[in-house]
């Protein structure tokens, strides 16, 4: 035995090394504790509840005055003439915050000053950042939870429950599973056959160059994830949150900072999209392009990483999570009553501004009449307005560019033959960005507003005639969207066929429930096509996306022959 092996080891080439006894004890990061991690609990904010008192609290402060938020680079605060506000979407004569846009030069000065923080930063053990992750978390689901939860209200105009399963629960749940799965992945050891001769090992590194975080406006939490998930394994960031939601994101960011992350590590860069694109996407050391947001905004950063693909040190990895026109399909055996309200919730709850809001709708002839009926029962209660008045189900849309957007779509359904709208329709922007939960039944499943993403309180819905759910789940298939999806169905063997049928049609596939509402290391979220890059934030794999693993192999024994044992 012990002859064969040595045999294989001459064969295989290995080299003597007697001086270093085993560096896996500096490889590994010592001290790294386990532990367990479990979702944050959602608060209920009934009448008389000490969250709502502490809730109100935090609004009348954040409504109260006109926050100032500047750009951060390292320690310094700075201001340019750039000056931006922040308005109230649903009273947009009134600002929630003012804020200042980077020039050219600002954005590069963050990207110079992220460089200059990462080789301090990237030792840090892991241990360490775990502990900031850890407090951060704590800070955010407690003392500043409702700091969180306004801010989102006012600056977003999120419904308490939205903002608190967003800005407080997910972000919280964002942090305390990437640390996890972060320590999860150091457990893995590559294989040593025996480990006196040769011991092999590997380590996360954290990437050369800087990741270029880019977020959306609908969620708080995913602006605080893009930013902060790359740091834990070791990487700076330059974060360009949403003009539409800086007050919310500078509070994640203000927290972040006061649980530790060090100064440079995240660098907080409000800035004109392209500006901070073109400036980003030139720098030789852009390690990753960390992005959630449309389709074309990712193809057109794609495109600039493409173009200057020469000029990288590396190459940049491309994350990208986009749009989605998610669908509900309806088989005749489905519980009609669940179809309706969980269809009512996902296409309308914070105004169909979720990227896996439901927008479309499959429903059997044979059961229209009465889900029809159903969702209109549920319709005429839903009240829109003020999202801080509990009995509006959700506020206005983000801005005027949305509001015009599904508008345009809206006068589509009107003008159109094939499009029917039959509930809904107004839109009104005196005050606020207001559009009423509309409802459209299309006879042309292949109309745009059955096939592009709106991104509004718009349901399109096609009737199918009973006996096509095959045809129909081969016409869903053919959206180039591939985010969420969900089917309803009390028949089992259905219910099989259309997992597989549907396979390549979303990212989250959900089974008699809605296509919104993924939870973090519940349903890691993501989708295929034009939806994204589906690189699962929440789930097991992310961080691996933000580390550059080495592979380290040591060899105890010296090798004294250079022939090959047959050669002799
Ligand atoms: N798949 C997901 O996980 C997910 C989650 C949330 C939102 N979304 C999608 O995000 C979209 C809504 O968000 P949005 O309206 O903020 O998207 P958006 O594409 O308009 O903006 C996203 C971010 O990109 C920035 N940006 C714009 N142009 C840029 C450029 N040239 N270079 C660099 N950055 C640029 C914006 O300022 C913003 O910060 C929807 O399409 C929605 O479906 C997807
Ligand atoms: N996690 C969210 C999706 C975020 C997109 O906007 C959901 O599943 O509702």
């Amino acid at each position: 035995m012990q002859a064969a092996s040595v045999i294989a080891r001459r064969i295989v080439g290995l080299r003597g090394c007697t001086q270093v006894r085993c560096l896996t004890s500096v490889v590994k990061d010592s001290g790294l504790p386990d532990f367990n991690v479990v979702n944050e609990p959602l608060l209920g904010y009934l009448p008389g509840s000490a969250e709502l008192q502490q809730l109100e609290a935090a609004l009348q402060k954040h409504g109260a005055t006109v926050a100032e938020v500047p750009i951060v680079i390292g320690d310094e605060e700075i201001r340019t003439d750039l000056v931006r506000y922040q308005p109230r979407p649903h009273d947009h004569k009134n600002p929630v915050a003012k804020f200042y846009h980077a020039t050219p030069e600002i954005v590069q000065k963050a990207i110079d000053n992220s460089l200059s923080a990462r080789e301090a930063w990237e030792k840090v053990p892991l241990s360490e950042k775990i502990d900031i992750f850890h407090r951060a978390a704590d800070m955010m689901a407690t003392k500043y939870r409702q700091d969180l939860n306004a801010t989102t209200m006012l600056g977003q105009s999120k419904t308490v429950v939205q903002a608190e399963i967003d800005a407080a629960a997910e972000l919280v749940d964002f942090l305390r599973f990437n640390a996890f799965f972060a320590k999860e992945l150091t457990k893995y050891q590559p294989i040593s056959e025996d480990a006196s001769v040769t011991k092999n090992s590997m380590r996360l590194r954290g990437l050369e160059g800087f990741v270029a975080a880019v977020s959306p406006f609908n969620f708080t939490a995913i602006g605080g994830n893009l930013a902060s998930a790359p740091t834990l394994m070791g990487n700076v960031v330059v974060w360009k949150p949403s003009d539409t939601a800086i007050l919310s994101n500078y509070t994640a960011y203000r927290i972040l900072r006061e649980a530790g992350i060090p100064a440079g590590v995240i660098n907080f860069v409000p800035a004109d999209g392209p500006v901070y694109g073109d400036t980003v996407t030139a720098s030789p050391e852009l390690s990753v392009v960390n992005f959630t947001g449309s389709v074309p905004t990712f193809q057109h950063l794609w495109k600039q990483v493409g173009n200057n693909i020469a000029r990288y040190r590396g190459f940049p990895r491309l994350i990208g999570e986009c749009g989605g026109k998610n669908y509900h399909f309806v088989h005749p055996t489905a519980d009609g009553a669940t179809v309706a309200a969980s269809t009512i919730r996902s296409a309308f709850e914070f105004g169909g501004q979720k990227c896996s809001a439901c927008s479309r709708l499959y429903v059997p002839r044979s059961r229209w009449d009465e889900i029809r009926t159903l969702m209109l029962n549920i319709h005429k209660d839903v009240k829109i307005g003020d999202p801080t008045k509990k009995e509006n189900f959700f506020g206005a849309v983000i801005d005027e560019k949305a509001f015009q957007r599904i508008k345009s779509y809206i006068d589509h359904a009107k003008n159109s033959p094939d499009l029917d709208i039959i509930a809904g329709g107004g839109c009104d922007d005196g005050t606020g960005y207001f559009i009423e939960p509309t409802i459209v039944v299309c006879k042309n499943p292949s109309d745009k507003i059955m096939q592009e993403e709106i991104f509004g309180p718009v349901l399109s819905v096609y009737v199918y005639e009973d006996g096509q759910e095959a045809a129909t789940l081969d016409l869903i298939g053919r959206c180039p969207y591939g985010l969420t999806g969900a089917i309803y169905s009390q028949d089992q063997a259905f219910a099989e066929f259309a997992l597989e049928k549907l396979k390549m049609t979303c990212g989250n596939f959900y089974v008699n429930d809605k296509s919104t509402g993924s939870i973090v290391g519940q349903q890691p979220f993501g989708g295929g096509r034009i939806s994204g890059t589906n690189d699962k934030a929440g789930g097991p794999h992310y961080m691996l996306k933000f580390c550059s693993p080495q592979a380290i192999k040591e060899t105890f024994v010296p090798l004294p022959h250079w022939k090959y044992p047959y050669m002799e």
